[in-house]
């Protein structure tokens, strides 16, 4: 029945949609260099990606050899750089701009969840010109938790008033969110992911070229009818 099919496919941001790193890098080396410490590689950053800005910075604080403690004045630094410069030097990955349209045209409900916080998440939506595709964007700080807890999740296919979704992300953090929900999930193998073998993600389809995620997409959504 046409009335049951999946229509709606809530997309993750940093790594997913997004080629973000090098201006969180940029940010997170400002921040260093701010407290008079060493830069660290882009690679580095890149790993450091999908948790969120608090385990970034734990992250960034290890691997410096700082002072826990100054975690939270960090985050605040690293957000002031951040949301002054936030896309410079950020992507679009290829092909992106062409789904999110063969979607639209197609009838899909869009939405993103991403656990970089939502203030930057829409700013960059906007810039890159693709804030009108989504109808819902929650963030790292819009609910009390984050991925892998469901709830963010959850809220985005909730706002698209949506019973069932598909989920399109880059991580492991994204792969558990959408076990914890039950929703189908979309592996895009270019991103930020930690693990040497994408094999290790849990995951219902892959994919490495945005042209084919909308035939992957629909054959997913179709399963769940
Ligand atoms: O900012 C992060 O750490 C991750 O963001 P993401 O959830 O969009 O990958
Ligand atoms: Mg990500």
């Amino acid at each position: 029945m046409e009335g049951c099919r999946v229509k709606a496919i809530i997309f993750d941001l940093d790594g997913t949609l997004i080629d973000s790193a090098p201006d969180i890098h940029a940010a997170v080396n400002r921040t260093l260099a701010g407290m008079g410490r060493e830069a660290l590689d882009l690679d580095t950053i890149r790993a450091f990606i999908g948790d969120g800005v608090q385990v970034l910075m734990e992250r960034v604080i290890e691997a410096r050899g700082l002072d826990a403690g100054q975690r939270d004045a960090m985050v605040e630094t690293f957000l002031g750089h951040y949301e002054a410069d936030p896309a410079t030097l950020t992507t679009l990955y290829p092909g992106v701009e062409d789904a999110l349209e063969q979607f639209r045209d197609e009838g899909w409900a869009m939405g993103v969840c991403t656990n970089k916080p939502e203030a930057p998440s829409r700013a960059i939506l906007k810039t890159f010109g693709i804030d009108g595709f989504f109808g819902a964007v929650v963030g790292g700080d819009t609910l009390e938790v984050k991925k892998p807890d469901p709830k963010p999740l959850l809220a985005v296919r909730d706002q698209l008033q949506a019973k069932q979704a598909v989920f399109v992300g880059d991580s492991e953090i994204d792969a558990a969110t959408a076990l914890a929900t039950g929703m189908r999930f979309a592996l895009f193998t270019e991103g930020y992911h930690r693990s040497e073998d994408v094999d290790d993600i849990p995951q219902d389809a892959r994919f490495s070229d945005y042209d084919v995620l909308v035939a992957i997409v629909a054959r997913l959504a179709d399963e769940l009818r």
